[in-house]
């Protein structure tokens, strides 16, 4: 299946120093790849690039094809990512950001039966019509993952989503982003949690310094060059 994005040799370099070297990677609708690898190996930085919130210094990354742009309107559309950003409008509850999101994405009059079921798939039913400041740390990030699952898209991107959930909330999320990949999202997740790399993953990059790594030695089939 062809590849909906596609890093080609993606370097990226702050000062002079690469972060990211000369990493290429696929994923097709219905795949998920994990990133892994320690703090500061790159995770972040990578996924901001496959997203098109940065440009490589050199190498390419393509979405669907053509090169990737992250503001252009087609890319914004089919692309949900889950970042490290806590962005909230402080004057609107959490059942409003969900909808303004909805509509944003053009959801028209589905938008509202999408968005109560989002809050109760995340907990969020209760606090529907609280503000994000009075949410838990934990219920923050439920909102935060519902924003970018409650809307339409075909490319998800996710910078460690389990942070701040607890367990059981963890395994909800590792059903969730599997039936997504089962309904054909091409998923790239940057994770610590090996319960989500080997419920929702197919293909593993374990990334080091920049660069794909030898993958953790566990016996499952995994794949360095993707
Ligand atoms: N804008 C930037 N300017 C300079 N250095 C940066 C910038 N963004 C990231 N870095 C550096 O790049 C390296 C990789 O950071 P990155 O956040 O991508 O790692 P990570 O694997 O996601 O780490 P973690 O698991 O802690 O989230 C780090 O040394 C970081 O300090």
């Amino acid at each position: 299946m062809r590849a909906l994005l596609e890093l080609r040799e993606v370097t990226r370099s702050y000062g002079g120093s690469p972060v990211v070297r000369e990493v290429s990677l696929t994923v097709a609708p219905g795949q998920c790849v994990a990133l892994t690898g320690s703090n500061g190996s790159g995770k972040s930085t990578l996924l901001r690039l496959a997203a098109g919130r940065e440009r490589p210094t050199s190498g390419t990354v393509l979405f669907d094809g053509a090169p990737m742009d992250g503001d252009a309107p087609a890319v914004r559309a089919a692309v949900a990512t889950v970042m490290d950003v806590d962005a909230f409008y402080p004057d609107l509850t959490v059942r409003e950001h969900l909808v303004l999101v909805a509509l944003a994405h053009g959801m028209g009059a589905a938008a509202h039966d999408a968005v109560a079921e989002a809050l109760t798939g995340h907990h969020l039913t209760d606090h529907a019509d609280l503000l994000p400041s009075a949410l838990s740390s934990g219920l923050r990030q439920q909102m935060l993952l519902a924003a970018a699952l409650v809307r339409p898209h075909d490319l998800l991107i996710v910078d460690e989503p389990e942070q701040r959930l607890d367990a059981a909330a963890r395994r909800e999320l590792a059903d969730r982003l599997a039936r997504h990949r089962a309904q054909g999202v091409a998923i790239l997740m940057a994770t610590h949690d090996d319960h989500l790399v080997e419920a929702v993953a197919d293909r593993v990059m374990r990334l080091a310094d920049g660069q794909p790594a030898e993958p953790a030695g566990d016996g499952r089939a995994r794949e360095n060059t993707l």
